[in-house]
């Protein structure tokens, strides 16, 4: 690792032969993090369970090719959040970037401008978001509901003035998730990703034994958030508010209720509740509780271009990265632009093979769970 480096190309390392895959990618970052930062990222809550499952309910769903509808020039193109997107794709939230590599968000924002998705900033982001707006990408702004108020206030007022498109309220961190690989490995976030209070915070976290990233989080997250804050967010700015982490189809009616401008069904990539079901398991009712009131995107477990359209295949507007874009960051901007690349190159692999010319196409596919090669649930056709 070198968060020491001050930001020379020659401290930024390449992957020992050209990656295939995100899982190439993936073995490529094994080696070069630390092993307790390295389980920091790839790593779930409790013994993993919803991890895996976000993996194998993907893999299970079969995508039926048509035929005869030239696919000599598929397109990516979409709009996600009412901003033209090249791929329906955006860089989900994640904190402390420069954990991975001296150019953290910077090289993650780069990436995604020259890449034409966007990027949301996590409200731990270890680059101010002014300088992520330099780039020129399209950014969304995410918030936690701290504790302290004024904090969140002030988060809001710097992603309106950075240019932010929208906002998304991450619902599912009442409390961090049990991550037992870190609190076995005592992980401890280096000094210097981290400013203000939440320095002071972490440092203070930092002398016992456990996850001290676990015991900062725990103190400045607010486990009271509740429906009404849901209104005065919308009431405190003038950027759409997408909710992050929804899973029950009566709490993604209760969001459109609301007036939500997106939700993103997500279990955190199962780094928070170990036990929840699989994201693309619970799709299919959360677009039937919301019946196109609002846009409904989808995050946790995408590893590969086809997993993208399997979910757009599903109903989903679009798909948040999480991991696979950390993988990339420990090659700086270029690994950034591999990992987007390799899954650019399989989502118009098989687009051309299922007879999507464009992802309009992608929703009409039918989607087979093929374990057990039963005919298709109504929801899922
Ligand atoms: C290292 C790491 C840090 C994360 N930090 C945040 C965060 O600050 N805010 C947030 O809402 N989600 C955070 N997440 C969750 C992601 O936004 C996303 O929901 C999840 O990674 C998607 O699953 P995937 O990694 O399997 O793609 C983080 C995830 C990882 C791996
Ligand atoms: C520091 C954490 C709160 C960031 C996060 O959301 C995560 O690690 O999943």
């Amino acid at each position: 690792m070198t968060t020491t480096d001050t930001g020379t190309p020659a401290a930024t390392p390449s992957p020992p032969q050209t990656p295939l895959t995100v899982d190439d990618i993936a073995q490529w970052a094994a080696t070069e993090l630390e092993p307790e930062v390295w389980d920091f990222v790839c790593g779930g809550a409790g013994d993993e369970s919803t991890l895996q499952l976000n993996r194998t309910d993907l893999a299970n769903i079969r995508l039926v090719p048509r035929v005869l509808r030239d696919v000599a020039h598929p397109s990516t193109h979409t709009t996600l959040l009412g901003t033209p997107a090249a791929m329906p794709v955006a860089v989900a939230p994640m904190a402390y970037q420069r954990l991975i590599h001296p150019h953290g968000e910077l090289a993650v924002a780069r990436a995604c401008k020259r890449a034409g998705i966007p990027f949301t900033v996590s409200a731990l982001t270890s680059t101010p978001i002014d300088q992520l707006a330099a780039t020129g990408a399209t950014l969304w702004a995410q918030l936690y509901w701290f504790t302290d108020r004024a904090r969140v206030g002030e988060l809001l007022t710097q992603a309106e003035q950075a240019g932010c498109r929208a906002v998304v309220l991450s619902v599912d961190m009442p409390r961090m998730g049990r991550r037992l690989r870190d609190i076995r490995n005592d992980f401890t976030l280096p000094a210097g990703l981290a400013s203000g209070a939440d320095a002071a915070g972490l440092a203070a976290a930092g002398t016992r034994p456990g996850s001290s990233i676990a015991r900062h989080t725990d103190t400045i997250m607010d486990a009271q958030l509740n429906w009404d804050d849901i209104e005065w967010l919308s009431r405190q700015t003038v950027l759409p508010v997408v909710l992050k982490g929804i899973l029950d189809a009566r709490d993604a009616a209760l969001a459109a209720e609301f007036g939500v401008d997106a939700i993103v069904v997500s279990n955190h990539g199962g780094r928070q509740f170990d036990g929840a079901p699989s994201t693309i398991g619970a799709l299919p009712a959360v677009l039937d509780a919301v019946a196109d009131r609002c846009p409904v995107l989808i995050d946790s477990g995408f590893r590969s271009g086809l997993d993208i359209l399997r979910a757009m295949a599903l109903g989903a507007g679009g798909v948040l990265l999480g991991r696979p874009i950390l993988y990339g960051l420990v090659g700086g901007e270029r690994g950034v632009e591999l990992t987007l690349s390799v899954l650019r190159e399989e989502l118009l692999d098989a687009m051309t093979h299922t007879g999507c010319a464009d992802l309009r196409a992608a929703a009409d596919l039918a989607s087979v769970i093929s374990e057990g090669l039963l005919p298709a649930p109504a929801a899922l056709t």
